[in-house]
């Protein structure tokens, strides 16, 4: 791609999106890095707004208050100034969150089987939704029901195994930088 076209892929926010422990935290900080942009992870972005960890918002006020404070801590995040968002699994889920990441930012859906998310996620078990369910169970259904609308971002990468920085250097390839 010409150096130009190749450049205007920065000037929106890079968005990432995909189930839970695909890398999304770990590998949107990375690519910040090598890009020399902000990072900010949505969930983060909630916990301190809120001054409560996902599970206590879950909790304490359910499913709904979550999203729709996701989405607009989205929003505020999408502002059009160039930088790496990290998303949590659930929020490209919601009609209005992902029209908003689909119009003003560029939405790179990361991907790995249900094997290997079921292996990562098992080494932080803060995650309301697999609290007290197999989370292959729990993966598996949200693969189904997620994958066909997370296909509608416009770049699709599979996570590579370990080092992270080879899921860095396919995202860089799939938006040609
Ligand atoms: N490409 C990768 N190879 C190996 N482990 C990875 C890779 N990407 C992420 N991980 C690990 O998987 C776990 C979940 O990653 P995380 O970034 O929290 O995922 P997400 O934000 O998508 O839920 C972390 O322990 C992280 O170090
Ligand atoms: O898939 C989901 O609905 C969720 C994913 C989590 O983020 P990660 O995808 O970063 O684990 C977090 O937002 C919350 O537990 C809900
Ligand atoms: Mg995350």
């Amino acid at each position: 791609m010409p150096a130009a076209a190749a450049s205007s892929r920065l000037d929106r926010p890079i968005v990432l999106i995909g189930l839970m422990g695909v890398g999304k935290t770990t590998v949107g900080r990375r690519l910040a890095q090598r890009l020399g942009l902000p990072f900010v992870d949505a969930d983060e972005e909630i916990e301190t707004a809120a001054g409560m960890s996902i599970s206590e918002i879950f909790a304490t006020f359910g499913e709904p208050y979550f999203r729709d404070g996701e989405r607009r801590v989205i929003a505020r995040l999408i502002d059009g100034s160039p930088k790496v968002i990290a998303t949590g699994g659930g929020a490209f889920m919601n009609d209005k969150t992902r029209a908003l990441i689909l119009d003003r930012a560029t939405a790179v859906w990361l991907e790995a089987d249900v094997e290997t998310l079921v292996d990562r996620v098992r080494r932080r078990n803060t995650r309301p939704l697999l609290q007290g369910r197999d989370p292959r169970e729990v993966l598996r259904e949200l693969a189904k029901v997620r994958n066909p609308v997370y296909a509608l971002a416009p770049i699709h990468v599979r996570s590579q195994p370990s080092p992270h920085d080879a899921t860095v250097k396919a995202i860089l390839k799939a938006l040609s930088l």
